[in-house]
């Protein structure tokens, strides 16, 4: 089975488990990877309908299934992707002497994968997307692209290469109306437009919104028109900075996993970094998180050559100190640190997490969450 027909297998999965919430985000990336706008009219007829009728699980079910056996017969070319498409290696960047420095930072990234970017306020997340899309220019090493079309003006380069920052300028006019002049712009006929326009739209959760004014969205559907836009002109490295800043929980999850699905595209994969403060949901759709402390380069794919690996975890519990030592003193406990709001305990390597988890279950107090974080970029935090 190729790509295609593995991602619209998928879909018909969701929709047999009547789950339509991930799957029509699914079943419309299916549809967009055609790039058929037929197909496009067709789904973005279901989406219009799907609005409407809210409750119509089943009716909407068959109306996406019959448009999924249409695509599957559609053949959908797939790129294959085997180097890095930003290679930057060595990179440092100084404001000055006495003042921050970032780096030596090196990253590679190819098109299809998603880099998560975090770290304390003022440790050079910034700075580092702002390089890496040259927004700034860098003191010393080497940055490199290799981009589908080798020989790039430097508006194309703005067109594959694109970096949102945190706070975006105000637009006017409609939001419908905006995304269309972007295609606009590429010369896309009318039709092409209003149909390509729709179906991003549709795609990016924006519907009721599409009439809209800049001042009537709340920061996350900006950012989502922010993102709308940005994907019109096919990138293939997408920089995000803080794009979860303002969205409550469960809006952060659905925006990631739309991210990590658009990105992963058959046909038209991209390259994405953003940063964040979400350690753990970033963590989740993220091939690697880099983590910036004083500047300075650290990934959770490293290997920890100095030190074993110890378990190291995380309690939010209301039990207090000695209650907690004497609960783990079977245990190896190493140290057990209270940063105010979670206790960290570390355990020598031996130490099994069920072990932890056992002796926290025999206590009488309450334990509102337990982590194993001895493989997330969190211990970095801790330490
Ligand atoms: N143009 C500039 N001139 C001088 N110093 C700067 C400049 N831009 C950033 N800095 C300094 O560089 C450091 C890193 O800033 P940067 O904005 O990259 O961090 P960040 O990790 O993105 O922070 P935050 O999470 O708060 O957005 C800070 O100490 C900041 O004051």
């Amino acid at each position: 089975m190729n790509k295609h027909a593995l991602r619209i297998a998928e879909v018909f999965h969701f929709l047999d488990n009547k789950d339509i919430t991930l799957g029509y985000r699914k079943f419309l990336d299916c549809i967009i990877d055609t790039q058929h706008m037929d197909l496009y009219n067709e789904a973005i007829a279901i989406t219009d309908w799907k609005e409407q009728h809210p409750q119509e699980v089943e009716p909407l079910i068959e109306k996406c299934k019959a448009l999924l056996s249409k695509a599957e017969n559609i053949p959908v070319e797939e790129t294959t992707v085997t180097s890095p498409i930003l290679t930057a290696t060595n990179l440092v960047k100084s404001y000055g002497t006495h003042k921050f420095t970032l780096g030596p930072v090196s990253v590679t990234i190819k098109k299809g994968q998603v880099y998560g970017l975090v770290g304390e306020n003022g440790n050079g997340k910034t700075t580092l997307l702002r390089i890496l899309a040259k927004e700034i220019t860098h003191n010393q090493g080497s940055l490199q692209f290799e981009f589908k079309d080798k020989k790039l003006s430097n508006f194309d380069l703005r067109t594959k290469l694109i970096y949102i920052p945190q706070r975006t300028d105000v637009w006017y006019g409609s939001l419908k109306d905006n995304l269309k002049f972007v295609l606009a712009n590429y010369g896309v006929s009318p039709a092409e437009n209003e149909t390509r326009v729709l179906m991003m739209i549709a795609r990016l959760g924006l519907w009721n919104y599409k009439h809209l004014k800049w001042s009537e969205l709340s920061s996350g559907y900006k950012m989502r028109f922010e993102l709308a836009r940005t994907l019109l002109r096919q990138p293939e490295i997408l920089l995000l900075d803080e794009p979860l800043a303002n969205l409550d929980v469960l809006a952060q999850q659905v925006i990631l996993e739309d991210l990590k699905a658009i990105c992963n595209s058959v046909n038209n994969p991209i390259a994405l970094i953003l940063s964040s403060q979400q350690l753990y949901e970033v963590e989740k759709v993220s091939d690697k998180v880099i983590f910036l402390k004083n500047g300075k380069y650290k990934d959770n794919t490293e290997e920890e050559i100095d030190t074993q690996k110890l378990l190291i975890v995380e309690i939010d519990t209301t039990t207090n100190r000695t209650q907690l030592l004497e609960l783990f003193k079977e245990l190896a406990l190493k140290k057990l640190t209270f940063n105010g709001g979670v206790f960290t305990a570390e355990f020598e390597p031996d130490v099994p997490f069920n072990k932890v988890l056992k002796a926290l279950g025999e206590s009488q107090e309450q334990v509102t969450y337990v982590r194993n974080i001895s493989n997330s970029t969190r211990r970095f935090f801790v330490s």
